[in-house]
């Protein structure tokens, strides 16, 4: 029996997931969840799960970005005397951590002083992830010495993008020298939703067309034909698409430049690993839906009052257009044989209202949902659910993503973890 843990340091959120396997042929069953939510918010909670059995929900804690989470976590793990798998740190076998930015990797990696290299070097492409994340491979590495840690790459489930999908049109030799072109971003989770989909709808992952939204603290959306990666939103680094808590999403290269002065000068939260400028720390930290309404909470900005809060109203909308528009021009490049479209990640899988308001607006493509289904989605229900109205050409389909039991999966792949 080996335990693993899986470590997904998104932005808003560090979620771990405890898994007991028994061998790598068996189902990995997960023995305990601890998710700290709210990192880029005041309100910073923690929900403890083991087994079956809830032990805190939004329980407030402070911490400072992902790695201050993962001490919290680490603590609450190994102080729970109930948690009979995890008594001290060299029970822990296997740590695989989500790793945004993965460069040309093409599988999960060990990671060793080479591989840490690399990851490191990636840092500026991937400002709010890299970073954080390979903070918590250190910490691992220095508390957890019996440990293997392993790197799972969000951008190895694109790496099937076709050449016309993720090259620039710029001067290609700098291209290819600076390795500028679209690598995708959230490609756990979209090989998470591929598999479900593929299981739910009965049809081979290679005959399986789909149109999947992940919609989170950072949201994208992938065209997935054949069962891989045909195109995405999100680019050289996960600031492109749509918009983000607080990240901007698409607009024209040139408005940075008449945002404000220096630009291009270091901003002051760059440190000695990450070197972050004034331009990029303006995209990602201070734009987005933050940006319009004051807050990155999209409950609050879903069930805002549309007359009293015109700016949460027009946050909702300009989502549910940006939106729109990457499902129109999928549908389009998938040549309309779109067996569904799927929502996931926290706004995709929570805010029915949301989903109401990007199927009612591609309704001309023959997306339609029942109501009763779209406001009756559980967290403990199946993890795809059909919320389509009955007569449609293509699905509509809510799937609970889980990017940590993929990260799992990947280490089932890896022979040399299992002599
Ligand atoms: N009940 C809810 N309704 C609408 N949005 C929600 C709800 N709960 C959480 N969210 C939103 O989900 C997002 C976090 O999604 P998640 O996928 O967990 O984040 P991360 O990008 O950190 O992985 C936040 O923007 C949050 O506002
Ligand atoms: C790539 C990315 O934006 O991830 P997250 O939504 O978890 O921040
Ligand atoms: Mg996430």
């Amino acid at each position: 029996m080996k335990v693993i843990f899986a470590i997904n340091a998104g932005s808003s959120s560090l979620k771990v997931s405890v898994y007991s396997v028994e061998d790598r042929n068996a189902t990995p069953r997960e023995i305990a969840n601890a998710q700290i939510g709210g990192l880029s918010s005041p309100n910073t909670s923690l929900t403890y799960t083991r087994g079956n059995e809830g032990i805190y929900k939004s329980h407030q804690v402070k911490a400072e970005g992902q790695d201050d989470a993962f001490s919290i976590i680490l603590e609450t793990l190994l102080g729970d005397e109930k948690l009979d798998e995890v008594e001290s740190n060299s029970d822990i076998a296997i740590a695989c951590h989500r790793i945004v930015h993965g460069g040309k990797y093409e599988s999960a990696q060990i990671i060793t002083k080479d591989t840490y290299n690399h990851i490191e070097a990636l840092s500026d492409l991937a400002p709010l992830h890299n970073g954080a994340a390979l903070g918590i491979v250190e910490s691992c590495i220095r508390k957890l010495p019996d440990t293997t840690n392993i790197a799972c790459f969000d951008t190895q489930f694109h790496m099937s993008l076709p050449p016309h999908v993720y090259t620039y049109p710029i001067n290609q030799e700098r291209a290819r020298k600076n390795g500028l072109r679209k690598y995708g971003f959230h490609g756990l989770s979209y090989s998470f939703i591929t598999r479900s989909v593929s299981k739910f709808l009965q049809r081979d992952v290679d005959q399986l067309n789909i149109i999947a939204l992940h919609l989170g603290s950072g949201a994208s959306a992938c065209a997935i034909k054949g069962g891989k990666s045909w195109d995405t939103t999100m680019g050289l680094t996960p600031l492109s698409g749509l918009p983000g808590a607080t990240r901007s999403g698409n607009v024209d290269p040139s408005l940075v430049f008449h945002y404000a002065s220096d630009v291009g000068k270091l901003s002051p939260a760059s440190t000695e690993k990450l070197h972050i400028s004034k331009a990029e720390q303006i995209l990602n930290k201070e734009s987005g839906l933050s940006a319009l309404t004051g807050t990155t909470d999209f409950a609050a900005i879903a069930g805002a009052d549309r007359t009293r809060h015109p700016q949460h109203a027009l946050a909702f909308d300009l989502f549910v257009d940006r939106v729109c528009a990457f499902i129109g021009s999928y549908y389009v490049s998938l040549e309309g044989k779109v067996d569904a479209l799927v929502f996931a990640g926290g706004i995709g899988e929570k805010s029915a209202s949301f989903r109401s308001a990007v199927v009612s607006n591609t309704g001309c493509l023959g997306f339609a949902i029942s109501d009763a289904a779209n406001d009756s989605i559980s967290t403990e229900g199946s993890v795809t659910q059909d919320i389509s109205s009955e007569d449609t050409r293509s699905k509509v389909l809510v799937c609970r993503t889980d990017e940590q039991i993929e990260m799992v999966y990947m280490c089932y792949r890896k022979d040399e973890l299992w002599n």
